[in-house]
């Protein structure tokens, strides 16, 4: 895969886009069909040398044309092969009938199809064009084949995952390995998709990565390649207050392990000082637990105003066991024109009332960054969270435009959104992250990388980023403390 492209997102309507584009530039659209087709009997042959029989079931688009090529190539190495039609193959039109007729034998209906033992299918049926609900004749060899462990290899999708939103369009295909084309899509990695691709792998069928990326949006898998030019901001080369002081926001006396959790995952991650920020009536049992973590009496809003005059202070996280109400909202309030995390209960606090939440970002223009989970997400944004046309990426873009701020959308498929629509979307995060007390250590990470002056998105991706490695290396008995203790350093830095 070209460099360029390696971690941009494609949306399926913008790959219809490309195509067209390279049709125009003379590209011949025949040829890039018979390279995915070519790619997928190739990926066959690797992955099951043995096969007792390939079945292809093709569809009555350009995904089911890259199955005949497929079946055409796997027959000519001498592989048995069987072709299964949904609908009238006599139909095809286009490259897809070309490449039907490159296939030697008629292909069967696809209701005559049952999975045998040493059955290899390859599922051509529906691709980036699946406009609907799977039709009921897809339904049955689906609920068939899924049954049957027979393995499935998917040609661009499984077929009945929606590629923009990684939903399932009535039913899908399991698939244990995809190959698509020139850019992984969205479904690829949003969840339930994510989970349906099986190892995903992408060719490059030959149109040049210029007309991919001039029609990408700023859509990327979150890798380093998005943040790292701005590790230096990360350089750990001089005195404390340049790794920045980090407050964190601390709730009342029974629930203040949270907010601790965060502070230490702050000063684990790069903060040069950590300060948790606690009401008198918790002072007692914050120091009876902190070393390293400093403790600073704040009761009130006057406490805090006063507080914020020191703008050494640079980055703060409220919201894990902060408490949902006035006092949090007074404070995010009086936070928005700094670098803030804005957390858990930060969060709910704003069910009501969240356009004095937005208006205040947009005025004070702070690098604020906001980690809802699901039900927080719903809760802060119920209209955009309601509607079930918008994907997990479009959501968190629609809740960042409205709301002036970052948004880390958590889950197994968290996105992290800009205001200006540039959106990542994470893989690296292990399941055991779903552990008590996680997201108060990601929303602590997050706080030191803006401490050190990371901007918000960088800020939040890498953050994101870290956090799932911590997960990898805390391994499957992972709590909320060895999480903290796995946070590793960021390409030597931090
Ligand atoms: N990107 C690239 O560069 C390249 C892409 N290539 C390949 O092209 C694929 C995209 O092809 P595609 O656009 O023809 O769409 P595809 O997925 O075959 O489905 C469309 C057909 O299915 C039908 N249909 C849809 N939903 C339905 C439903 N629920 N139930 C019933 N019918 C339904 C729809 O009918 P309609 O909605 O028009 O009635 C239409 O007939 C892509 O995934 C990749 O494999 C390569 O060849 C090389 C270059
Ligand atoms: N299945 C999963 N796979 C990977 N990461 C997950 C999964 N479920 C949750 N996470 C991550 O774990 C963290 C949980 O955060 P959150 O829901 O706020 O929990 P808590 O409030 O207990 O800290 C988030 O970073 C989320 O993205
Ligand atoms: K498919």
């Amino acid at each position: 895969m070209l460099q360029a492209l390696s971690n941009v997102l494609v949306t399926p309507a913008e790959m219809t886009a490309v195509d067209k584009d390279a049709a125009r530039s003379g590209i011949d659209s025949f040829s890039l069909m018979r390279s995915a087709g070519t790619a997928v009997s190739a990926a066959a042959l690797r992955l099951y040398p043995e096969a007792l029989r390939f079945v292809v079931l093709c569809g009555p688009g350009n995904n089911g044309g890259d199955g005949y090529i497929a079946a055409a190539a796997l027959a000519d190495t001498g592989a048995s092969v069987a072709v299964f039609a949904l609908g009238d193959a006599a139909m095809l039109k286009g490259d897809a009938a070309r490449a039907r007729d490159a296939f030697a034998l008629v292909p069967r209906p696809l209701d005559a199809y049952g999975p045998q033992s040493g059955d290899v299918v390859i599922d051509a049926l529906f691709g980036a064009g699946l406009a609907r609900d799977v039709p009921d004749e897809a339904r049955t060899v689906i609920e068939q084949v899924n049954a049957s462990g027979v393995p499935v290899l998917a040609v661009d999708l499984p077929s009945g995952i929606d590629g923009r939103t990684g939903e399932i369009r009535g039913l899908s295909f399991v698939a244990a390995h995809t190959v698509t084309f020139m850019a992984a899509k969205p479904g690829h990695l949003l969840m339930p998709g994510r989970a349906r691709c099986g190892t995903l792998e992408i060719f490059d069928i030959g149109i040049p990565a210029r007309l991919v990326a001039d029609r990408a949006g700023d859509l990327h898998v979150n890798t380093p390649a998005m943040w790292e030019q701005h590790l230096g901001a990360l350089d750990p080369a001089t005195h404390k207050y340049k790794r920045g002081h980090l407050a964190v926001l601390c709730g009342g006396p029974v629930s203040t392990g949270a907010a601790r959790l965060s502070a230490a995952a702050g000063l684990r991650a790069g903060a040069g000082l950590v300060t948790l920020a606690s009401p008198a009536e918790a002072l007692a049992v914050n120091a009876a637990h902190l070393t390293a973590v400093m403790l600073k009496e704040i009761n009130n809003a006057a406490g805090l105003a006063a507080w914020l005059k020191d703008r050494r202070l640079n980055a703060f996280v409220l919201g894990p066991g902060f408490g949902v109400g006035k006092k949090a909202r007074d404070f995010v309030l009086m936070l928005c024109g700094r670098a803030l995390v804005l957390d858990a209960d930060g969060i709910s606090s704003f069910r009501e009332g969240r356009e004095q939440l937005f208006d205040r970002i947009a005025a004070e223009g702070g690098e604020v960054v906001m980690t809802p989970h699901e039900g927080e997400f719903a809760r802060l944004f119920p209209d955009i969270a309601e509607d079930a046309a918008l994907s997990k990426i479009e959501k968190a873009q629609a809740a960042a435009r409205l709301s002036h701020a970052v948004i880390v959308y958590k889950g197994p498929d968290t996105v992290v959104a800009a205001p200006s629509g540039r959106a990542a979307v994470n893989v690296n995060a292990p399941p055991w992250l779903a552990t008590a007390g996680s997201g108060d250590v990601l929303a602590g990470i997050i706080g030191a990388h803006l401490a050190q002056g990371m901007p918000a998105f960088q800020a939040a991706a890498s953050a994101v980023w870290r956090h799932g490695e911590a997960g990898v290396v805390a391994g499957r008995t992972a709590t909320a403390e060895s999480l903290v203790e796995s946070i590793a350093p960021l390409r030597g830095n931090a």
